[in-house]
């Protein structure tokens, strides 16, 4: 048998750092070299060939860059990365050619593949909104899941050259129309029950394309994570998105 990966996993004891330590302790070709949380020392994952961030938003860049400098490939789930962050790591990885970072807001297969069928029917619809729906102990809003849908939505549309959505509003109460997502709008709900949920609707006149995804469980999560672990040491640089590694990017 070839060499098994070594992995460590960040925010261990988090929803889903613990399924992740289960996924990769059920894993022939994988080895949990640690587990680490709040307060521990970076360095004990300086050993592992593939680290896996599920941490939370306020920590997983500067996790990242500390990754990269130990020479580290790094797969991350966390949320709340903005342009300008996946930017400095970037920059970061250019200067250490051969790492590997893959930043993905969902690692569940459905959901990549309803993100991608929206993204390709977006051009032919006038109306498109997205709705997303979490577990009320979900930190941000709206999710990651729905901002890059929408942004590929969003990229779709101006690549094929429709305009926004037509809105009447000229009225609202704050919140009341959702966040504006390059241009595409999206409403997240929390709600006790759920677990991630995401809505896209697309409307013409007289017709609506509803695509739903719904993850009932974290172990929704597995295969893309592991499919990560196992790739993202031959994706040199930063790759965003799942996607990429489906052939659907
Ligand atoms: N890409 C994907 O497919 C998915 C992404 N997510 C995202 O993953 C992230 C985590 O979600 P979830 O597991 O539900 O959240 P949790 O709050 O359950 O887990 C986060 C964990 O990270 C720990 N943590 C906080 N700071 C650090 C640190 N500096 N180093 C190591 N660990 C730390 C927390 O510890 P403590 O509680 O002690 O602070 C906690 O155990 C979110 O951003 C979420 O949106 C979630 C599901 C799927
Ligand atoms: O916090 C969660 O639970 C999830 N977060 C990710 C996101 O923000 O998109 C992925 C999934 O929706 C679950």
């Amino acid at each position: 048998m070839s060499e098994r990966i070594k992995v460590a996993v960040l925010g261990a004891a988090g929803r889903m750092g613990s399924t992740v330590v289960r996924a990769v302790q059920g894993a022939d070709d994988l080895e949990l070299v640690a587990t680490l949380d709040a307060g521990d020392d970076l360095s004990a994952a300086a050993g592992a060939d593939v680290a896996i961030d599920f941490t939370v938003p306020a920590v997983t860049e500067s996790n990242v860059h500390a990754l990269i400098d130990a020479g580290v490939h790094v797969v991350v789930g966390t949320t709340g990365w903005d342009d300008e962050s996946k930017a400095r790591v970037r920059d970061h990885l250019a200067d250490r050619p051969g790492v590997g970072v893959l930043i993905a807001p969902n690692f569940a297969l459905g959901a990549v593949f309803a993100m991608a069928f929206a993204a390709r029917a977006a051009a032919w619809f006038e109306s498109v909104e997205v709705i997303e729906l979490h577990h009320p102990d979900k930190v941000d809003a709206p999710s990651g899941t729905a901002q890059h849908t929408a942004a590929a939505i969003a990229a779709a549309r101006t690549a094929a050259g429709v305009g926004p959505s037509p809105d009447a509003t000229t009225q609202e109460l704050d919140g009341a129309r959702g966040a504006d997502v390059d241009g595409v709008r999206v409403h997240a709900v929390r709600l006790r029950g759920l677990v991630a949920h995401e809505e896209i609707l697309l409307g013409n006149a007289g017709e609506q394309l509803t695509i739903r995804h719904d993850s009932f469980d974290r172990v929704s999560f597995m295969p893309g994570v592991l499919l990560g672990v196992r790739q993202v040491g031959s994706h040199p640089g930063l790759t965003v998105g799942l996607e990429h590694l489906l052939d659907l990017g």
